[in-house]
């Protein structure tokens, strides 16, 4: 296939409620659905999820759209491509901008599937038929508001419990919810928010039988963590520290972690993120999709990646609803019980609705043949 065009669809959509974390609260999502248009004048979507800013990870929408329209749109187009993993090789000597490269490659293993006539989840060798998914809460201002949270979402049925903590807002936190619900699948996520001085709120936490705790000290780093895994019974799962397939391996030689979240945005794509699979479950570490708050086209992606056999624990892929008053794909994605079906339809298996994505257009811009690569560099 040959693509010919890509559109960066920018949207601001807004969440039905306001996502705190340990870096701060936001409400407004700025999110780019890629577009790449082939020769045949087929379309496939994939959706960036860089940040508004850089507070998750180095990357923000801004700077992901500079690098789209100047780097890996132009790479991709006019190339003859036989399958999405040659994309990767195409943007390897580029380092970094994971988030960007993954956006403009998912849309190509869209466009490749939807081509094929298979699901996307079938052109990445997943076989699951319907995948178990989770809810990732916020911070609350109070205790008591976070518990009505939660209440709410085990009437959903959703299959774990995923909570936000920070310095002050964690082991007596964590412990009135397990006086309220002593049973539920809980897991925290500090996003990066201590250090081994902390140790003693680290181990405390022990006693709450928690899945895991997520990502507890700096992101990129797997020497502490190695450290903190040997003194803490919890297993500890890395988010923001594993960035590629190295880094991954990297934390399971040292031990840095007994469970990885994978992010198909942060590793730079489905061809990274399933490298990473393989090699977690060669080393018995389970894997779980963790979300970045996505728009349909995102969910969908994440959706199909957990139909891998190693993405054993319940994801973030929560119901559209959860998020959006209205999303921008039809049908949109519904968790029953915890549970979403996986579309049979090719590709994504869901449309890209452009009646519904029109009240959330700021702009659309058009990469085509005629935006050559701006380099000052050649090789
Ligand atoms: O529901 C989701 O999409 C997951 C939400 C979530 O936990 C996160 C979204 C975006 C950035 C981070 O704060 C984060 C995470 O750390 O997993
Ligand atoms: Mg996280």
């Amino acid at each position: 296939m040959k693509i010919k065009e890509i559109k960066l669809h920018q949207l601001l959509m807004t969440m039905k409620n306001p996502f705190t974390t340990s870096f701060g609260t936001q409400q407004k999502r700025f999110v780019t659905i890629v577009e790449a248009i082939d020769e045949d004048g087929l379309s496939g979507f994939g959706e960036c999820v860089s940040g508004e800013d850089p507070l998750y990870s180095e990357e923000f929408m801004d700077a992901t759209l500079i690098a789209l329209k100047k780097y890996f749109g132009p790479l991709v187009i006019n190339k003859e491509i036989s399958h999405p993993d040659e994309v990767w090789e195409i943007y390897k000597p580029f380092k970094r901008n994971n988030m960007a490269k993954a956006s403009i490659e998912g849309a190509v293993w869209d466009l490749y599937a939807k081509k094929k006539g298979i699901t996307l989840a079938e052109a990445m060798g997943g076989t699951k038929k319907e995948v178990d998914v989770g809810v990732s809460l916020g911070l609350e201002d109070t205790d008591e508001l976070l518990l009505e949270r939660i209440g709410e979402k085990v009437e959903e049925g959703y299959k774990r419990i995923k909570v936000k903590i920070k310095p002050g807002r964690d082991v007596e936190m964590v412990r009135k919810i397990r006086e309220v619900y002593p049973e539920i699948p809980l897991m925290v996520d500090a996003n990066s928010a201590y250090t081994l001085d902390d140790i003693d709120i680290l181990k405390a936490l022990d006693e709450f039988n928690l899945m895991m705790i997520e990502q507890p000290l700096m992101a990129g780093d797997i020497i502490d963590h190695a450290k903190l895994q040997k003194q803490i019974k919890t297993p500890v799962c890395l988010d923001e520290s594993i960035d590629s397939y190295e880094s991954a391996a990297a934390a399971i030689e040292l031990g840095s972690c007994e469970i990885i979240n994978v992010k198909v945005g942060r590793v730079g794509g489905i061809t990274q993120s399933i490298k990473i699979h393989d090699l977690a479950e060669k080393h018995n570490i389970p894997l779980w999709c963790g979300g970045m708050l996505e728009a349909g086209v995102g969910r969908l992606h994440n959706v199909a990646i957990t139909t891998l056999s190693n993405f054993t624990l319940p994801g973030d892929t929560a119901s559209s609803s959860r998020y959006w008053f209205e999303d921008i794909i039809t049908p949109e994605v519904v968790a029953e019980n915890g549970v979403v079906k996986v579309s049979e339809k090719p590709g994504i298996g869901a449309e890209v609705d452009f009646g519904k994505m029109e009240q959330y257009l700021v702009k659309t811009e058009t990469i085509t043949e005629d935006d050559t690569l701006d380099m000052i560099m050649h090789n």
